[in-house]
């Protein structure tokens, strides 16, 4: 099933054509969105998220229109919703926020309600601290609260962007457990600078860059793309765009080996490393899933 089906999304600001013509198909499972700052992520997932529209192009949304407000109401019944920044109201303790986004998604069932919202607490990790103002809880905790209340319901399409800043790294793994067992059977779209993120739980990735597609596809053919491109050596050589010494003390380094390399497996990190420094000066072929 299609969730998500995009036809040539146009957004721009002013001059600035932040989103330039993006045709993408979603389904069931975890798409991992990567991309550098100012890409265009955090714009396209609110255009998933039903909270902008686009200025040009196609959006439909399980199977309606966002553009329609009757249709808009019925995604976000079943959308849950990460935004990149999130504000407060002031004052409240953890289940009462976690209630009244509840009570916005019309859970009109008070004990119903109360049990959700014990339910996705506990699937964080925040059950014991229901009763804590939400102002003295810490930043990963807050992150993990905003998870909480797009948890809320069934939602059969999650956006989440950067959902793991912050987190420690307990809470990154329990996330991951988290978002693959949902994304059995619904649609997931998560942004990240996280590459090992996508690596480890997301099978397809789409990486964005100055508002356009740059690649589709699985992280093995992500790193696939730096096939011949990563190699390892004492000394930091001249075709090396980026070079790291890695814990055995040898130098890693990305870009264009030298006769003779000792080339190394390369990772989907090399590969996005590669398609976004190229980007801005050669013509990168979108790869196929
Ligand atoms: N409301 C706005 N008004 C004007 N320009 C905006 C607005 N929102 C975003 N932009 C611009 O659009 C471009 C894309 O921003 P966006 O936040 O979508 O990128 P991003 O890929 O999410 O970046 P980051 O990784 O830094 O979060 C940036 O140049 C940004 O400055």
């Amino acid at each position: 099933m299609t969730d998500i089906q995009l036809t040539t999304v146009g957004k721009s600001y002013g001059r600035r054509r932040v989103l330039a013509g993006i045709t993408l198909d979603v389904g069931t499972g975890v798409l991992g969105l990567l991309g550098p700052n100012g890409a265009g992520k955090t714009t396209l997932l609110r255009v998933l998220a039903t909270v902008a529209l686009p200025d040009t192009g196609r959006v439909e949304l399980l199977g309606r229109d966002p553009r329609d407000p009757s249709a808009r109401a019925a995604i976000r019944r079943r959308l849950g919703y990460v935004p990149q920044q999130t504000g407060f109201p002031s004052g409240f303790t953890t289940f009462e926020y976690v209630d009244y986004v509840a009570i916005l998604k019309e859970m009109t069932d008070r004990r119903a309600r109360h049990d959700e919202v014990r339910r996705v607490l506990d699937v964080v990790g925040l059950a014991g601290m229901a009763r804590r103002r939400v102002w003295r809880l810490s930043g990963g905790m807050k992150r993990r609260l905003v998870i909480a209340q797009a948890l809320l319901g069934d939602p059969r399409l999650m956006i989440l962007d950067e959902p793991t800043v912050g987190l420690d790294p307990e809470q990154r793994l329990r996330f991951r457990d988290t978002i693959s067992a949902l994304a059995e059977d619904r649609c997931v779209v998560v942004s990240t600078h996280q590459t090992e993120d996508v690596t480890a739980f997301c099978p397809r990735v789409v990486v964005l860059h100055e508002g356009g597609i740059r690649f589709d596809g699985s992280p093995r053919l992500l790193a696939a793309t730096a096939t011949g491109r990563v190699w390892r050596s004492d000394r930091r050589d001249p075709g090396a765009r980026l070079a790291w010494r890695t814990g055995d003390g040898t130098l890693r380094q990305v870009g264009s080996p030298p006769p003779g390399a000792e080339l190394v497996e390369p990772s989907a990190e090399d590969g996005y490393l590669l398609l976004v420094g190229e980007a801005e000066t050669d013509a990168v072929p979108e790869a196929g899933t």
